[in-house]
């Protein structure tokens, strides 16, 4: 795993791709799992928004999700422990004092979208960076649900949701949408999270 390229990415451009960023019998045990998941009916419509203030707004996200756990399978384990390497490798880097990551796994149905939005909270600003992997076999231009990161410089990168592609990026400056997708498209979304300074009591 190329951490090494994800950090020179962060510092000169604030966001990465990487493509095959895990064994393809990691990706297809994952892609596996998360259609399994689906079948059981444990993925549930996303909501906006945190904790008290949490809707469903399909007219903002069309996707259905589940949170990973440790110990729930192998595959899902295995990629939480690959995503701590690169929470340790990301503190070396940049002492962001990151304790935490959060996952879920998101499937939009066809026609669905993201609306433009930033990863972090307008109560919470624990989230720091994000990381998404992919879980799309044969993924074409035609299936349409490109993710749309909006750099600094006004410019736009569309990154595929192809299986094995890994986006990072930093959450609180990179707004970011899905754009509507043609095909049922997988992915497992992440947080690093630093410890929040300003958390409303609840
Ligand atoms: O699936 C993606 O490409 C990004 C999803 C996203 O932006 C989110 O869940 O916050
Ligand atoms: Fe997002």
């Amino acid at each position: 795993m190329p951490f090494d390229s994800i950090i020179d990415d962060l510092v000169k451009q604030g966001w990465s791709l990487q493509q095959n960023s895990l064994p393809e019998s990691l990706i297809q045990e994952l892609i596996t799992e998360s259609y399994r998941r689906a079948a059981q009916g444990l993925l549930t419509p996303a909501g906006v928004g945190r904790a008290q203030e949490l809707t469903v707004r399909d007219t903002i996200r069309g996707d259905s999700i589940h949170w990973l756990e440790h110990g729930q399978a192998t595959c899902t384990d295995a990629y939480l422990e690959h995503m701590e390497a690169l929470r340790v490798t990301l503190n070396q880097a940049f002492f962001l004092g990151l304790e935490d990551f959060e996952c879920h796994m998101a499937l939009y149905p066809p026609g669905s979208f993201y609306k433009t939005h930033v990863d972090r909270f307008r109560d919470d600003d624990s989230r720091t960076v994000t990381a998404v992997t992919y879980l799309n076999s044969n993924w074409t231009s035609e299936d349409g649900g490109l993710m749309r990161l909006y750099l600094s410089d006004g410019a736009a990168q569309d990154i595929p949701p192809l299986a094995g592609n890994l986006a990072v990026f930093m959450s609180a400056d990179r707004p970011h949408e899905v754009l509507p997708t043609q095909r049922e498209r997988l992915a497992l979304t992440g947080w690093f999270k630093r410890r929040s300074c300003n958390p409303l009591p609840l």
